[in-house]
């Protein structure tokens, strides 16, 4: 990466014509999202197409803590956020296109995976994962819908709207996250360690990817609740010993009880087929193909969230740089 280079020193402001709209790929929380290329590079990209006047306070919310927290992150397996374009009635979230679909239309498609197969895309999960920690920026909607491949079949997080801040010590209370993911500590009404919950879903991803269905279901509200907080799920005979201990570590009702990110970057089936135990990503540099900055700094950002829509115009710069 070229260090120091920013898109400011670039100088080119990135407006919506620069991008050609190709079609609507999906419909996110916000509104639409469509794919675009970049005239100038011919680089594919993801538009999330927010119209202003659509937007209840809360999506607004959940928007500017999308943008911050990506704004706040650069690691391989967490989705890249190329800039936002505001109009007077839009907003374009520029993002990094993922071509390879979410996970969830993966397992629909090909059937449950084989532990090996899942491997690879948990590992890359936990060192996504360790990377937000460490930023203290908890996902708190980990799901197969929020995890999306690349052209290489390297997984990706992503949608990032119920994330928050925390670290070990700041206890959270906001129920959220995607049900039969979620944590059973969030049905509780209690506060709550950020990273712990995480880990939880995390463990419900991987029991779907090897099996192929969710590890608690319900047929309401209250079922799928009374089905997490006993924490009992089935176990197909053909899960090894070595991904049942994994996955008891991670779905564990007391939180206390669940492996740390470091912990489970040590399991054996973590590890399983590597020389050495994998080490937690160094925090150097990576080399990017995509430099990008926004005007708006998070404080502003949060200062918009508390309802006044801030006076301040995010002045955009997004250049698409191929190093
Ligand atoms: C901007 C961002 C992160 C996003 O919001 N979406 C949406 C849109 C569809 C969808 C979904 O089906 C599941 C999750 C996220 C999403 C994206 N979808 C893709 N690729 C894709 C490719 C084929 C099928 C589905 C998604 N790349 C990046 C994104």
């Amino acid at each position: 990466m070229m260090k120091g280079l920013t898109a400011k020193s670039a100088g080119k402001e990135a407006h919506i014509d620069d991008f050609e709209i190709l079609h609507t790929i999906g419909e996110g929380t916000f509104g639409k999202v469509k794919l675009a290329r970049h005239i100038l590079t011919g680089t594919q990209v993801a538009v999330k197409v927010i119209k202003k006047r659509h937007q209840s306070f809360s999506s607004v919310q959940a928007l500017f803590r999308e943008v911050c927290s990506l704004k706040a992150l650069n690691h391989p397996n967490i989705v890249k956020l190329l800039g936002v374009i505001d109009t007077e009635e839009t907003f374009f979230v520029v993002m990094e296109y993922l071509s390879g679909g979410d996970t969830s239309r993966y397992l629909k498609t090909h059937g449950r995976m084989t532990e090996a197969e899942a491997r690879g895309p948990f590992q890359q999960l936990v060192s996504a994962l360790q990377h937000c920690h460490r930023r203290g920026i908890v996902h708190r909607d980990l799901k197969p819908l929020s995890l999306l491949f690349d052209s290489n079949m390297n997984i990706k997080l992503t949608d990032f709207g119920l994330s928050n801040k925390c670290d070990d010590t700041v206890q959270l209370d906001t129920i959220c996250g995607t049900h039969p993911y979620a944590a059973p500590e969030l049905f509780l009404g209690q506060s709550y360690s950020g990273p712990a919950v995480d880990v939880w879903s995390l463990g419900v991803v991987l029991y779907t990817m090897v099996t192929g269905s969710q590890p608690f279901v319900g047929k309401d509200f209250q079922e799928l609740r009374k089905q997490i907080l006993q924490g009992q799920y089935p176990i197909p005979p053909y899960l090894s010993l070595k991904i049942r201990d994994l996955l008891q570590k991670m779905i564990a009702l007391n939180p206390s009880d669940r492996g740390t990110l470091p912990d489970l970057m040590r399991h054996p089936w973590v590890n399983m087929g590597q020389k050495e135990p994998l080490q937690p990503p160094c925090e150097e540099d990576l080399e990017v193909t995509m430099v990008r900055t926004l005007g708006l700094t998070c404080d502003q950002i949060q200062d918009t969230g508390t309802g006044s829509v801030s006076s301040k115009k995010p002045k955009v710069e997004v250049s698409i740089i191929t190093l």
